[in-house]
């Protein structure tokens, strides 16, 4: 499965949070570091139905052979980042907030990718810039289909730009997301450009590198075979009410960017949710090399009639 942030209508990604900064005592702030952990979500199971908990840790494991980037340098915000024009990773986002501050802060448009206030910012955890990084509000459930296997809905209301879910660890391929922010960036392979540009800061020899990647395909993917969070139950759908983000946080490594769904529009509750999975019809090939097809039943008016 692709997870592309940028084909049409398509989500996307995820970096691991490598740090926790914790609120100096007296006066402002100490932007001192304390031990490393990745906050995740657990899955309550009940019958034949999961609940999400709002509380539980999950680890992100990173294969052997992926080595995970250097935290990347920090702003100097104190308290929460509000001054585009005094805050480093406001410049990153091409000198604003990718979140609004309305129903708790909302993202306010799709974009390339979304720098996020990281271990080595001063800011605190509250800082709206960490909106991703703050978990859900919303209670979701999985629940079973008819013809699509197991679906989540969420029981409250989400309004539209709220993050909804990140991708987490989908080794079966129905639950392999491709991280392709990159090719999202140059609009290749059929992918749609976002509103906003942006250029990720690297060095000489890592824009050779990703020029180079970004014209092959994707380099790494998440993989929730084994173990993820509810994200691996969300289906697909022609028409999404769920959009795929990159984000990063922690690093600025475009290849290994966090995987954030959002939602498009205001989702009432016990709707389902749903994302483009970005499949290019006859993109998919078997053992043999034989084209494989997988019927959809998404039920969208405009449906593809294949996943792919
Ligand atoms: C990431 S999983 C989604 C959760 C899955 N329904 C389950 O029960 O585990 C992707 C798989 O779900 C099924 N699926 C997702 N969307 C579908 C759709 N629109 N029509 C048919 N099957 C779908 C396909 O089997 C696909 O390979």
């Amino acid at each position: 499965m692709s997870a592309s942030s940028g084909r049409k209508g398509q989500p996307n990604g995820g970096d691991d949070a490598q740090g926790n900064l914790r609120e100096g005592k007296g006066n402002g702030w100490n932007c001192e570091r304390v031990p490393k952990s990745v906050h995740g979500w657990l899955l309550f199971l009940y019958f034949n139905l999961f609940v999400l908990s709002k509380i539980g840790v999950q680890s992100v494991k990173a294969a052997e052979n992926v080595s995970i980037p250097p935290n990347a340098p920090g702003c100097n915000c104190k308290g929460k980042c509000t001054n585009a024009e005094k805050c480093s990773c406001a410049r990153l986002n091409g000198n604003d907030f990718p979140y609004v501050h309305d129903d708790g802060g909302r993202l306010g448009e799709p974009r390339d990718v979304v720098f996020e206030c990281g271990p080595n910012c001063c800011c605190g955890h509250s800082c709206l810039n960490r909106r991703s990084q703050q978990g859900l509000n919303y209670e979701l459930e999985v629940y079973r289909t008819k013809d699509k296997g197991w679906a989540v809905r969420s029981r409250d209301f989400i309004p539209s730009g709220a993050p909804s879910d990140e991708l987490d660890n989908v080794s079966e391929n129905d639950y392999i997301f491709d991280i392709d922010c990159l090719q999202t960036m140059k609009g290749l392979g059929g992918r749609e450009r976002r509103f906003r540009n942006v250029s990720i800061p690297s060095s000489n020899h890592a824009k050779k590198r990703d020029d180079h990647i970004s014209e092959t395909g994707p380099e790494f993917c998440i993989d929730a075979g084994t173990s993820g969070n509810v994200a691996r139950f969300i289906n697909h759908s022609c028409e999404p009410i769920l959009y795929v983000q990159c984000v990063l946080s922690s690093h600025h490594d475009a290849r290994l960017a966090r995987v954030v769904l959002f939602a498009a529009d205001d989702i009432f509750p016990m709707k389902e949710l749903n994302y483009d999975y970005g499949y290019l019809l006859d993109s998919v090939v078997g053992p043999v090399g034989k084209i494989k097809e997988f019927p959809c039943y998404c039920g969208a008016a405009d449906c593809r009639k294949r996943l792919y």
